[in-house]
């Protein structure tokens, strides 16, 4: 978009050209924001990250429409004295950075506390110390489990929202015992929220924290073997899609009877723009950003995307696409889970007027579609390999 084009806000006023410094801009989330502000805005983003794959094609050509506007640094804000020189360059900071599958937190979590918590640290001291906005990506696993999850199995209440329903400013925050490690990352990301909150409170940050429920789509996570590590276990998405490329069973851990509420990327991402783009409506806020009506079991998941898979394959499903396995074996000792996930959505509705659109099919449609174009290929080379013994 032209650079001239005046922007206006909810409340009518016109938007100003912001510089925005983009901490973790590419991984998934990072990468569909920076696509979003270079191409519907006039804004710069200084894009920090250890990695820059997920965002190459927005970084060269030079003659792209948008070149001088995005600016990648290669930094590990774990120990880069550049950090603050960034964040005081910038009108607004948003944090992305962090270590966040779950197969990570019950067998690493020291690196989980550390990434979450301890490396944010600086962030939000130097946005606060130089009067910066920050916007920090927390997580709706803050909310860990739902208080209708310790009814007895049959109790009515179970039924009743007032038990499930996952409210910004009245649910409390329900993890396990210390030794189920899976809530190390939960844990974290709630005190990085409170120091925030404090910072607003007692010295004045201007902060918005973002919890998002499950964002799915294209460029989540890795396939195993093909552009992620072979060993290693991504997010519910990319276990299932890597699965449906080599013709495998999609494995439901503990009988794949977890509810989650999935959103699409580019819904969501909409609503982080209106969040940039309206501080006075979004300061001192915290955003459940989900789809409340997308939900299913992980069990109607794996059906749901077995189906949607062999339509835009063209290959016809397996007869049994799904296997059981304890969540011990999965995710090793120290896992646990989340329930269920819906979140209220009054206070964004209220503040931003956001609401998600997309269905569970037409996203699952989009991203599989996606999956099968990039990965297809070359999944059957890796197959076709014969292993050494
Ligand atoms: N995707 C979701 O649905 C979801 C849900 C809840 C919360 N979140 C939160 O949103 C944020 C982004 O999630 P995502 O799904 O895009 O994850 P992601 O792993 O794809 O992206 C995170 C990026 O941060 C970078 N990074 C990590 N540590 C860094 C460091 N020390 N220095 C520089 N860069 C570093 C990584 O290289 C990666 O590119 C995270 O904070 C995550 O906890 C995401
Ligand atoms: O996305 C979110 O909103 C948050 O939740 C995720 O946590 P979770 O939803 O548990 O992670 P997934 O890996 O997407 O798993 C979803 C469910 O599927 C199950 N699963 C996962 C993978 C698999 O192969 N099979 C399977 O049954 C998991 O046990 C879990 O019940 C991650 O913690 C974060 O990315 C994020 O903060």
């Amino acid at each position: 978009m032209a650079a001239s084009t005046v922007r206006i806000n909810l409340d009518g006023k016109p938007i100003n050209q912001l510089t925005i410094l983009m901490i973790g801009a590419g991984g998934f989330i990072g990468s569909h924001l920076c696509e979003k502000i270079l191409q519907e805005t006039p804004h710069k983003i200084l894009a920090l990250d250890v990695y820059s794959d997920k965002i190459k094609h927005l970084l060269e050509p030079d003659s792209l429409e948008w070149a001088g506007r995005i600016q990648f640094h290669r930094i590990n804000i774990k120990h880069d004295s550049r950090l603050e020189g960034l964040i005081k360059m910038s009108d607004l900071t948003i944090n992305l950075a962090a270590i966040c599958t779950p197969a990570d937190y019950n067998t690493r979590p020291l690196d989980t506390i550390y990434s979450n918590f301890i490396d944010a640290l600086p962030v939000v001291k130097y946005c606060s110390e130089n009067g910066k906005r920050l916007i920090h990506f927390s997580t709706c696993e803050v909310y860990g489990k739902t208080i209708g999850s310790f009814l007895p199995k049959d109790s009515p209440l179970r039924q009743d929202p007032a038990y499930y329903v996952l409210k910004e400013d009245a649910s409390p925050c329900i993890f396990g015992s210390i030794e189920k490690q899976r809530w190390s990352y939960a844990c974290a990301k709630q005190l990085i929220e409170r120091l925030i909150y404090a910072e607003g409170a007692e010295n004045g940050l201007e902060f918005t924290i973002v919890r998002p429920f499950n964002w799915i789509g294209p460029r989540m996570d890795f396939i195993p073997g093909i552009d992620g590590p072979s060993e290693g276990v991504p997010r519910v998405l990319a276990c299932f899609s890597n699965a449906l490329l080599r013709r495998e069973q999609l494995k439901l851990v503990d009988g794949g009877e977890s509810q989650r509420t999935f959103v699409y990327i580019k819904d969501a991402i909409e609503a982080v723009l209106l969040m940039i783009e309206n501080p006075d409506r979004a300061n001192g806020h915290i955003f459940n950003v989900g789809n409340p009506n997308n939900e299913v079991t992980v069990r109607q998941l794996a059906e749901m995307m077995t189906a949607v898979y062999a339509n835009v394959s063209g290959e016809p499903a397996l007869e049994e696409p799904t296997v059981d396995v304890s969540s011990k074996e999965f995710y090793g000792e120290g896992y646990d889970d989340s329930d269920k996930r819906i979140p209220d959505m009054t206070i964004i509705n209220k503040q931003l007027g956001w609401n998600p659109k997309t269905s569970l099919w037409d996203l699952l449609d989009s991203t599989l579609t996606y999956q099968h174009k990039t990965y297809a290929e070359a999944v059957k080379k890796v197959i076709s390999k014969p292993t050494t013994s």
